[in-house]
């Protein structure tokens, strides 16, 4: 057992109550199965899937594409500013739950727009439920927009058109989806247009793709961090870059595992990313497609690697200071995590 801890049960009692910002978290992946369900009889969706336990026997993964496949599937009950806003409100009450006390949240608008969902009645539903949660348990809150990389440049460039209306409800722009043949590069123009506007910057970059894929984002996107970033570490200049910079990344260990980018969680490059100096944070990704939300995720890499609680409160620490929180607000969370431990 590490350093500090009697138990796993203490691990996990630790963990629990552990105050924690969450930094990668695709609100669409948070769809639960019973959610897509209800959805889908109560909008006349057909789905192709028979039950609850069908579709969650359907996500066996073996790589990313396999799980985008049926994520994009999955996302098509969402139709009205209601259903965005019952889904952003589940995923907020289960983060409350784990004693999130920040969230930064990804949208893919060309997920809905090119199914005929407008953006504004997207950021609507999304927005409502941000706001009740901020009001009602003061969990605070930025907005991603992410950009789909499997599409083009000027698609992309049309996506921060329509949002320009909203552009005072969104904190920054990211990139996902498929990474492989998709590198960074090929949106450093719509990048460029979204810094001029004052948003923050975030891009996957590494997941699946090289190293040099996570250099591009640095160098060409210009990204306040980098969303997973695991392949950076077969490049030992680029870790010494990332952890002189101070650059946060957002590392999410069930989705590392259920999509083959690692092996086995004893096998999870955590640990190493902290021992390098890396602001590494733990996130759950699409937590209803991968097995657990933001403390299931900690629970999972604490106990294959039996993580101390210096690690722990490490990771916390890095989840508030690599926030795009003002560094007031940032500076409350980080006292109140020296107040838990
Ligand atoms: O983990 C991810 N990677 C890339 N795109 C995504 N879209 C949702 N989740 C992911
Ligand atoms: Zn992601």
């Amino acid at each position: 057992m590490a350093e500090g801890f009697a138990s796993a049960a203490e691990r996990a009692a630790f963990i629990a109550r552990l105050p924690k910002a969450e930094l990668h978290l695709h609100i669409e992946g948070s769809l639960e199965p019973e959610l897509m369900f209800g959805l889908a009889q109560r909008n006349g969706v057909a789905i192709p899937f028979a039950s609850v336990e069908e579709v969650r026997e359907a996500y066996a993964f073996s790589n990313l594409q396999d799980f985008l496949d049926i994520y994009y599937q999955g996302m098509r009950v969402l139709l009205t500013e209601q259903d965005f806003y019952e889904l952003t409100a589940a995923y907020l009450a289960r983060a409350r739950g784990d004693n999130v006390r920040h969230v930064e949240i990804f949208f893919d608008p060309q997920g809905h727009t090119e199914r005929g969902v407008s953006f504004s009645t997207v950021i609507a539903g999304i927005t409502r439920a941000l706001d009740e949660a901020r009001e009602q348990h003061g969990l605070t809150s930025k907005l991603i927009l992410c950009f789909l990389r499997h599409l083009s440049e000027a698609d992309a460039e049309a996506t921060l058109d329509a949002a320009l209306p909203f552009v005072e409800r969104i904190d920054g722009v990211g990139l996902d989806s498929s990474e492989v043949g998709h590198p960074p590069s090929k949106f450093e123009r719509v990048f460029a247009r979204a810094r001029s506007l004052g948003l923050k910057l975030v891009a996957h970059a590494g997941e699946e793709g090289p190293p040099a894929y996570v250099e591009e984002a640095l160098d060409l996107l210009k990204v306040d961090r980098i969303d997973h970033g695991n392949r950076s570490l077969e490049d030992p200049a680029l870790v010494r870059r990332l952890a002189e910079a101070g650059v946060c990344l957002t590392v999410c260990p069930l989705s590392n595992l259920k999509l083959c980018v690692v092996d086995d969680m004893a096998a999870h490059p955590l640990r190493r990313m902290l021992e390098a100096g890396l602001a590494a944070t733990v996130n759950s990704d699409d937590p209803s497609y991968f097995g657990g939300y933001v403390n299931a995720n900690y629970q999972a890499v604490a106990d294959a690697l039996d993580l101390s609680r210096a690690e722990l409160v490490a990771l916390a620490r890095n989840s508030f200071t690599g926030s795009f929180l003002e560094q007031n607000e940032r500076d409350r969370h980080l006292a109140a995590i020296d107040a838990y431990a």
